[in-house]
């Protein structure tokens, strides 16, 4: 049964007032004089916070205050400038995977993945946190169900309606079963009564020993559900502290509140005296007790009539003052400091760099394989199809009017190992541009990702996995077909598609690389209108290098391509392994060189 699924009739209990055994765990989060700047922008300006195990903390302030970049730090997915930061007792600098591998986060935006279904975004996300299939599956249909979202398990995420995706991203966060749980604006789109089954969630997440840190502009929200409420303004600490101690501490218990007919109508007489906050047309007047006011309590009209000239355009309201008054009135009393920033100290982000993990790379591989099982048709067909009708139409048909002898061997004979060469650099090369600049710039596929214990270079070398397994099958494939034609003559035919993959990995490299750099999906025209189409015709495919120009054929016998034709012809047309294995070196090389950019290239757009 769902929690969402029905309204309780009390509202959420509050275990405010209840004893806290987990206070006496280590803190959840503490941090020291924490410094993050965007660009020449401080967002993050020396805050220094402990929040102890257990508790319901509430991070609140206007837009732009930095509570999101203060999540994010927390959540290790973005870096201090300065300062220390200690996250379940490790140091989110030097540990990032432990520290995510034990909190769970609702972000702000819809980060779900898009591009796989409502299920199956829990169950890939289970698998980065290193569930088993059978129990992500279990897990998924468990969360589900305790989000109310069973019946639309196998609908797309953008088709469920705002407060359903925001349920989503609940249940996703709940996965791992998480000691801290950061939840940035999490009932921004839920109705009333959703809020209020959150809020009962999120209370008996808490009563389980769980740790809260929340976001949120609903200040009644804030005082309900936090047993700690801290202010930020401009990237700084205002104010901490039990919001009601802060209420007491600040006005006095009750409020009346009065709409005037004039921004200027005078206060009424009785209000004299009292402390009182203008607000356009509303006048908040602060008392003791409402029952002491000149005029009486009566709702309806003693209080009106006692207005002076009628001033007021409603009956009063006459209500116990919140924490939103008495930040209202903190900061009346002190006001926003100077808009300049301090000058931004020197300095880069403080972050371990993790080394890629294999096993996080498999769960990438793992979710891409999920996906090509729906969209294989699409996929499949201009990859196989493509270099099979190059063959037919040049190989076999433009063949027949070309001297084989003066290639040593029949035109399609020479053709069919250069396209099987070309068959593995598109086969690779395509899903690092078009396919992870989609997943990064629109789908955002790897924003959730990175919030469990993958890191960007797990991404990066996870996509290469998948890149190279495409390119294996693709070339398997194609040699196959050329075999069956009877243009695959060498007995070491075979081995030209296990020999193949480091080719199609230099430009699987090459592509993540400008992935990286890129910023408009337009700008793959480029790469491959000025970097692909000419590699293939200039590379020997179709005729050997040597009938280039001079200098136009000292750039051919460059290129990673023109090695990867070579290596090709050698293992399937005249069986030469000594000649492969130079070619095949070379391909090796320019892997290895490529491979550290790679894999680091997703990283400024994952953690900045
Ligand atoms: N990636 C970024 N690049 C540049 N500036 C940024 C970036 N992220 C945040 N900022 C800036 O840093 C400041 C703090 O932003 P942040 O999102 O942390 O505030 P917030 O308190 O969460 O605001 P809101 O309540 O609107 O979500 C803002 O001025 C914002 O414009």
């Amino acid at each position: 049964m769902s929690v969402f699924d029905s309204v309780s009739p009390k509202p959420p209990v509050t275990t405010r007032d209840t004893p806290q055994p987990a206070r006496r765990r280590p803190p959840a989060i503490e941090c020291r004089d924490l410094y993050r700047r965007h660009g020449t922008h401080v967002a993050i300006d020396g805050i220094s916070l402990t929040v102890p195990a257990g508790e319901r903390h509430g991070l609140v302030g206007p837009n732009g205050a930095g509570k999101t970049t203060l999540m994010r730090m927390i959540s290790a997915t973005l870096a201090p400038h300065r300062g220390t930061l200690r996250v379940l007792g490790h140091d989110v600098a030097r540990a990032p995977r432990q520290v995510k591998a034990r909190i769970g986060v609702v972000p702000q935006g819809m980060t779900y993945d898009n591009e796989i279904l409502v299920r199956e975004n829990l169950t890939t996300f289970g698998r980065y946190h290193g569930l088993s299939g059978r129990h992500a599956a279990a897990r998924a249909d468990e969360l589900l169900d305790t989000v109310g979202l069973t019946a639309h398990a196998r609908a797309r995420p953008d088709t469920l309606s705002g407060g359903m995706q925001r349920r989503l991203l609940i249940a996703r966060a709940l996965v791992n079963d998480p000691e801290l749980i950061l939840l940035d604006e999490p009932s921004t789109g839920l109705d009333v009564e959703s809020r209020l089954l959150l809020w009962e969630l999120l209370g008996t997440l808490c009563a389980g020993g769980k740790t809260l840190v929340i976001t949120t502009h609903y200040l009644e929200e804030a005082e309900r559900l936090c047993d700690t409420v801290t202010v930020l303004r401009a990237g700084r600490i205002r104010r901490s502290g039990c919001p009601r101690r802060l209420v007491a501490a600040t006005v006095p218990p009750y409020v009346v509140e009065l709409d005037l007919a004039r921004r200027d109508a005078p206060a009424p007489a009785w209000a004299g005296g009292r402390p009182s906050l203008r607000m356009g047309h509303r006048l908040l007047v602060f008392t003791d007790s409402p029952d002491r006011l000149d005029a009486g309590a009566a709702p309806d009209g003693a209080l009106d009539g006692a207005l002076d000239g009628g001033a007021a355009v409603a009956a009063p309201l006459v209500r116990p003052s919140s924490l939103q008054d008495a930040l209202q009135v903190l900061d009346r009393e002190e006001p926003p400091g100077p808009e300049a920033a301090p000058p931004p100290p020197p300095g880069r982000a403080r972050r371990a760099v993790a080394r890629p993990s294999l096993r996080l790379a498999g769960r990438i591989w793992w979710r891409d394989l999920t996906l090509f099982r729906k969209s294989y048709k699409t996929t499949i067909v201009p990859n196989f199809f493509e270099p099979v009708f190059s063959l037919a139409a040049l190989g076999i048909g433009l063949g027949y009017y070309v001297n084989g002898a003066a290639l040593g061997a029949p035109y399609a004979d020479f053709v069919a190992p250069g396209l099987l060469a070309v068959t593995a650099m598109n086969g690779a090369v395509f899903e690092v541009t078009y396919n992870v600049f989609v997943r990064l710039r629109h789908a955002r596929s790897y924003d959730a990702a990175v919030t469990s214990p993958v890191e960007p270079a797990d991404i990066a070398l996870g996509e290469l996995l998948w890149a190279m397994t495409r390119c294996l099958v693709y070339t398997a494939v194609y040699l196959g077909i050329v075999a069956a034609l009877g243009h695959a003559p060498a007995a070491t035919a075979a081995l030209a598609v296990p020999a193949l993959l480091p080719l199609g990995l230099v430009f699987a490299c090459a592509g993540l690389i400008f992935t990286g750099v890129v910023r408009a999906i337009n700008a793959y025209s480029y790469f491959y209108t000025l970097v692909l189409t000419p590699l293939t015709l200039l590379s020997g495919v179709f005729f050997p290098v040597a009938r280039l120009p001079a200098p136009l054929r000292a750039f051919a016998e460059t290129t990673p391509l023109y090695h990867g034709v070579a290596l090709s012809r050698a293992l399937v047309t005249t069986g030469d392994l000594r000649a492969a294995a130079g070619h095949l070196a070379w391909l090796l090389a320019v892997a290895a060189l490529l491979a550290g950019p790679a894999l680091y290239s997703l990283k400024r757009h994952l953690c900045a």
